[in-house]
């Protein structure tokens, strides 16, 4: 291997909330989270509305001043300088940008959910696979050292028999108040919805460790399910879903809700049970919250005195520091320049295959609920206007 480091040359698509937090991170020196074998650039930034809002963009962020700035995301896609495209338009939009951006030729990074839904999410992967380029879902929670561990430990069999996982992921909005009818997350013409835009994390949580850790080939789970809807919008407000996986007969139960808190006291986290419990015949593996950014576990070994087979571990409780002073976005950052270096068309750890297996779920899941979402947005037409 090289010792210099691998370069990965970024453009950023779109200009929003979240678009700033990862752009950010990815400015910040990887030496400060002990990786030296890759770096990454902002070399460009793109905003629908004008060229002026991506200067400020990159202004703010503090890009360097050889950024170009563009007001439309298609000159983006068509800049030679970039290697690679971060996605980070509401839901609606996924599959346009991310099919525009990949038959320009470039890697793509979209965030969650990939797409509205499987049918769109398959498509962007036979483009990317024919095209030879890495695609991923910005699933970053699977990249935080929190996420690797907790993977290895239950992947070493030390719970014992996983039989069931409980994930939740439930904000405590005045909906009326913070989102009114417009906002991305309850607002139809964006795909808005919890179950799109949290529950997504609950799921990310059963199939990392119910899905993710079966021996190949995986044997998707038999799901069903149910969802209250938010009356000004129709989106879904409420969603609960159950799964089978019946390779292991273990059950998830994996929920979301913009109306009640997973943690309603953050002062008082001993008051309610922990958003996420991975159930083991030796233990239980809590983890806290947030469940998107994880930086606290705790291990509980079952103590039946009459039980053969004990755990190996104690009662403990293991906190992390996202590093850099960072958000933690760097960590799929960073797997993006390695897999782009290796030319992986995409991670190991956060597979296509299975982002497309939760979509599915998903869809599974809106019917369902008969959540249907308006205009083009469920069409895998290209290009089209949404
Ligand atoms: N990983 C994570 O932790 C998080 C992920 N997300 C995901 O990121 C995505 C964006 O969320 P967030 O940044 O909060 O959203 P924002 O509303 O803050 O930003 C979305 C941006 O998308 C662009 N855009 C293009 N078309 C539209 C349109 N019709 N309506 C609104 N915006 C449009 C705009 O940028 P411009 O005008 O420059 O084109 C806008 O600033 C979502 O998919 C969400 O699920 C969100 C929050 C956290
Ligand atoms: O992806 C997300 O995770 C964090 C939340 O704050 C945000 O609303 C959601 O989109």
């Amino acid at each position: 291997m090289s010792s210099q480091p691998f370069t990965l040359k970024w453009g950023i698509l779109a200009t929003g909330g979240i678009a700033k937090t990862f752009t950010k991170d990815l400015l910040i020196d990887p030496s400060t989270r002990n990786v030296t074998d890759i770096r990454h650039e902002v070399v460009a930034a793109a905003s629908s509305s004008s060229t002026s809002r991506a200067q400020d963009f990159l202004t703010d962020v503090g890009a360097p001043s050889s950024a170009k700035a563009y007001g439309s995301y298609a000159n983006l896609a068509a800049d030679k300088n970039v290697d690679i495209i971060y996605i980070a338009t509401p839901h609606s939009h996924h599959y346009q940008n991310a099919r525009l951006c990949l038959e320009a030729g470039k890697h793509v990074l979209c965030e969650k959910p990939f797409t509205v839904n499987a049918e769109q999410t398959k498509i962007l992967i036979d483009i990317a696979r024919k095209r030879k380029l890495f695609l991923m879902e910005a699933v970053w929670t699977r990249f935080f050292p929190l996420a690797r561990e907790v993977m290895q430990f239950v992947g070493e069999g030390r719970l014992g028999e996983v039989k069931r996982v409980w994930a939740d992921l439930s904000f405590w909005n005045d909906v009326e108040k913070e989102f009114g009818t417009g906002h991305r997350m309850v607002n139809l013409d964006l795909a808005g919805g919890a179950l799109l835009d949290l529950g997504v994390y609950s799921l990310t949580w059963v199939f990392q460790i119910l899905y993710h850790l079966q021996p190949l080939p995986r044997t998707p789970p038999i799901v069903s399910s149910t969802m209250t809807k938010y009356a000004p919008t129709g989106c879904d407000s409420q969603t609960t879903v159950l799964l089978t996986f019946p390779s292991s007969g273990a059950h998830a139960i994996a929920s979301t809700s913009l109306h009640i808190s997973s943690v309603p006291s953050p002062s008082h986290p001993s008051a309610t049970p922990a958003p996420v419990r991975i159930q083991g015949t030796l233990g239980e593996l809590t983890i806290a919250s947030p469940i998107y950014r994880p930086t606290s576990y705790t291990l509980i070994p079952a103590s039946n005195a009459k039980r053969g087979k004990l755990a190996d571990f104690e009662y403990a409780t293991k906190e992390f520091e996202v590093e850099g002073g960072g958000h933690g976005m760097f960590y799929e950052a960073d797997e993006c320049a390695r897999c782009v270096r290796d030319g992986k068309g995409e991670s190991e750890v956060c597979p296509l295959e299975e982002s497309l297996e939760v979509m599915r779920v998903m869809d599974g899941v809106r019917g369902a609920g008969a959540l249907v979402y308006p205009g083009g947005l469920e069409s895998v037409e290209f290009p089209l206007e949404v």
